[in-house]
């Protein structure tokens, strides 16, 4: 089977003007600027199939919305090659989008002055979607992101958890076979992140639309993806399904505890029945990443305060930053 996205050795590279310090530099800036490139994606190579749900994962700075806007044609890659349903997108971005929808978290694309069903009346017109099928997919759209009251709202005048879902309606609108998201779910509150999750998922699994998604929010992932690929400083360093991903790292929680009278064999032999091992993570702080769904917490901080006395304790999900570093720390990286 051919694959619906090929990546293939893609780089992109910014050149960015240097910052000499002070005046003199100011002005030496300005009459002879130097310039430092920021290599953003260094040879990637990934290939997704057509129906696949996959997560594109980094820490801040990674990579992923330089690869997303080189996917969604924004960006002309540096080098190497890419392929999204047969075109090249940049550089046959006109014919290139009208087959895939794009939806990014930190701004709209919607004419901001413009009622939302304006906004998509206009799209309406541009993807030329007889008057039946647009309602119909009005009424799909409108049963899990409740589009209803919204409707007509300008886009400025909409709260960011409205804005993203009149995204969502716009970029699904003319049923794009390839859909980019670059972090949708960002700043959103617990429900309407669910909704949105929902709604994702539902359009893959009905209409088997292939998404490719950015996010900090591991639980986006879980409820959305099927396959993972992690990136850092560039490049991938992990290609798996999410099961494999739960399964090797970000086994989930982490708990620290400062305490500087403790030590790491008093918390390893409270907690060996558990089958946690703690780490040193500076002096006399302590830290070790579990299972929240087989480790129950409450069992858990108990035996630790049982073994050490803590001055300070703390409990955090499990981050994108976690799961990289226990990738790294799993598979030795150079
Ligand atoms: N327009 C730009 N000009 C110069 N450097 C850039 C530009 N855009 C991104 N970068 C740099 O490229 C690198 C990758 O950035 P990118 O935004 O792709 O990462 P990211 O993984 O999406 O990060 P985040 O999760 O913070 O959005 C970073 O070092 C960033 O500072």
């Amino acid at each position: 089977m051919t694959p619906i996205i090929r990546v293939d050795h893609l780089h992109r590279t910014y050149r960015v003007p240097k910052k000499r310090p002070g005046l003199g530099g100011a002005f030496r800036d300005l009459l002879h600027p130097e310039y430092r490139d920021v290599h953003a994606v260094q040879d990637v190579t990934f290939d997704i199939q057509s129906g696949e749900s996959v997560a594109y994962l980094g820490p801040n700075g990674a990579g992923k919305s330089t690869t997303v806007k080189m996917l969604a044609g924004i960006l002309k890659p540096s080098g190497g090659q890419l392929s999204v349903l047969g075109y090249d997108p940049h550089r046959q971005r006109q014919a290139y989008v009208k087959h895939i929808g794009v939806v990014f978290g930190q701004r709209t694309t919607l004419w901001v002055d413009l009622a939302v069903i304006e906004s998509l009346r206009l799209l309406q017109r541009v993807y030329a979607i007889p008057e039946p099928v647009f309602q119909e997919r009005l009424s799909m759209f409108d049963e899990v992101l409740e589009l209803g009251k919204l409707l007509a709202t300008p886009a400025r005048k909409l709260s960011l958890g409205q804005r993203v879902r009149a995204d969502l309606a716009a970029a699904l609108l003319h049923d794009p076979r390839v859909v980019f998201l670059d972090e949708p779910t960002i700043g959103l509150d617990v429900s309407v992140k669910a909704r949105i999750r929902i709604f994702l998922r539902r359009i893959h699994q009905e209409l088997g639309t292939t998404l490719l998604l950015t996010t900090h929010d591991l639980g986006d992932v879980e409820a959305i993806s099927d396959r993972v690929l992690v990136i850092d400083i560039g490049q991938l360093i992990f290609d798996g399904t999410t099961r494999q991903l739960r399964e090797n790292c970000g086994r989930g929680d982490r708990i620290t505890i400062v305490s500087p009278e403790g030590s790491l064999a008093a918390l390893n032999a409270a907690t060996t029945e558990l089958g946690l091992s703690w780490t040193e993570d500076g002096p006399g702080r302590y830290g070790t990443v579990y299972d929240a769904r087989r480790v129950r917490t409450p069992d858990l901080v108990s035996r630790a305060l049982s073994a050490v006395p803590a001055e300070d304790l703390t409990l955090r999900e499990a981050s994108i930053e976690d799961v990289v570093r226990e990738l790294y720390e799993r598979s030795p990286h150079d």
